[in-house]
């Protein structure tokens, strides 16, 4: 079954040939080894190529262009392009100079290639976690406390806040750590012109790597323990959602003390559209908060709202014009802080209480239910689909 799973992941994102944007070829030194690349090892690294978070460089693209162009093609025989046509010529040269490498040479050697740059980017990304759990915050997400708020803020805007697996450890830790600081209340926001894009699909991309049913169960245990803090969390939580929010952003709203959102954001929780399912304990918490005609719209149709709508279903507590959003929403908040905070939590505590246990067994349903999503075809094709399209090379 695993491994049924995993050469689906891997054939299904393979699309077109890459497209190198520019500049000079250089000869190959890429070595043999003993083992020799099969066709399946090809696609696969065809794959892994697509999905390299990132950019090789110009050089490496013209490399793995050229290799793949042999591989699969043979000799370079089309004709040269004009001198003025700069970037096919680059091509054509890094092509052309692998004269009359055999294709299977070629195939060796670009599976060679991909491997070096998938463990050159591997040993890079292992620096940080073990480092991050020493701190509150880091690059992808800044946390500050003053006039007795804590702001969580994710800070991935070139990714529209997409959350990565790391982001959801550092969100858990803030949250601990926000609950035992001295602040009054705690928010969550987001940089840049969205609240949060949901969860980073390539989060799913170590998937690809095998073992694939034990990585999907160690997404679910994040996942749960990270709905689980929002649950427990003691002190108002409350949402600043400066803009668009996609997925677990949207459905996380329902634990929420209270959600301020600019004008120009949006709520969409395209769950079906990806083959997953709601998370969040939204199935329990939008039907009762929406009624389930409006929550089934949202979490089976995939119903994008408007912040006025979300207000009108009550997910959103006030809607402010975006020219005035950040003004209006701190002051308020700044005002929030300074209510008694034993006060504050108790209320929250009595509310909470009431339902605790029905929304920890509620995550855990919906956790149990998206780990089976993960591994359906359904899901697997629309996260690749995501990814290999948004694969710049
Ligand atoms: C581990 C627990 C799992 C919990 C499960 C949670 C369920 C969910 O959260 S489901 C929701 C998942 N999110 C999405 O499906 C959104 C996917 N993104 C988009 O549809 C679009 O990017 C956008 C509508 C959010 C924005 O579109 P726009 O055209 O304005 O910008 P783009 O050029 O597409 O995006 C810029 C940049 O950001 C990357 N990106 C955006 N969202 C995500 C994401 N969710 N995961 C990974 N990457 C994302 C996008 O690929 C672009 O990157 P590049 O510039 O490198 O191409």
């Amino acid at each position: 079954m695993a491994l049924r799973l995993a050469k689906h992941w891997c054939l299904s994102a393979i699309r077109s040939p890459l497209q190198v944007i520019s500049f000079p070829a250089l000869q190959l030194h890429v070595s043999g080894t003993a083992m020799r690349a099969d066709q399946k090892d090809f696609e696969n690294a065809v794959t892994r190529v697509k999905l390299l978070k990132k950019d090789p460089g110009n050089e490496m693209k013209l490399k793995l262009y050229a290799l793949y162009k042999q591989a699969t093609e043979g000799p370079c025989n089309v004709p040269k392009p004009g001198v003025f046509n700069l970037i096919n010529k680059a091509k054509w040269d890094a092509w052309n100079a692998l004269g009359s490498l055999p294709k299977e040479t070629a195939r060796q050697n670009y599976v060679d290639l991909v491997s070096s740059l998938s463990s050159s980017s591997a040993s890079s990304s292992q620096v940080k976690p073990g480092a991050d759990k020493e701190q509150q915050g880091s690059e992808n997400l800044v946390v500050t406390s003053e006039n007795g708020i804590t702001k969580i803020m994710l800070n991935r805007p070139t990714k529209k806040n997409a959350i990565t697996t790391q982001m959801y450890q550092e969100i858990i830790l803030a949250l601990k750590a926000a609950s035992k600081d001295d602040s009054t209340i705690t928010v969550l926001t987001g940089n840049g012109d969205y609240y949060c894009s949901g969860n980073d699909l390539s989060n799913f991309t170590d998937v690809l790597s095998g073992e694939i049913e034990e990585k999907v169960k160690s997404i679910a245990i994040l996942l749960r323990d990270f709905v689980d803090c929002f649950i427990d969390f003691p002190k108002p939580l409350i949402a600043v959602v400066n803009g668009p929010a996609v997925g677990i952003s949207v459905t996380l709203l329902g634990l929420f003390d209270a959600v301020y959102a600019s004008d120009r954001a949006t709520f969409h929780t395209p769950f079906s559209h990806l083959g997953q399912s709601p998370e969040g304990c939204s199935s329990y918490i939008f039907p009762k908060m929406m009624g389930p005609a409006k929550a089934k719209e949202m979490l089976i149709f995939g119903k994008k709202l408007t912040a006025g709508e979300a207000c009108a279903r009550g997910l959103v507590t006030e809607v402010f014009p975006d020219s005035t959003f950040q003004t209006e929403v701190w002051t308020r908040l700044k005002a929030y802080s300074k209510l008694p905070p034993n006060a504050m939590r108790v209320s929250k505590q009595i509310i909470r209480n009431m339902e605790k246990e029905k929304l920890h067994a509620v995550n855990a349903e919906e956790v149990s239910v998206l780990q089976e999503r993960w591994l359906s075809d359904e899901c697997i094709n629309a996260v690749m689909n995501f990814l290999s399209k948004r694969a710049k090379l």
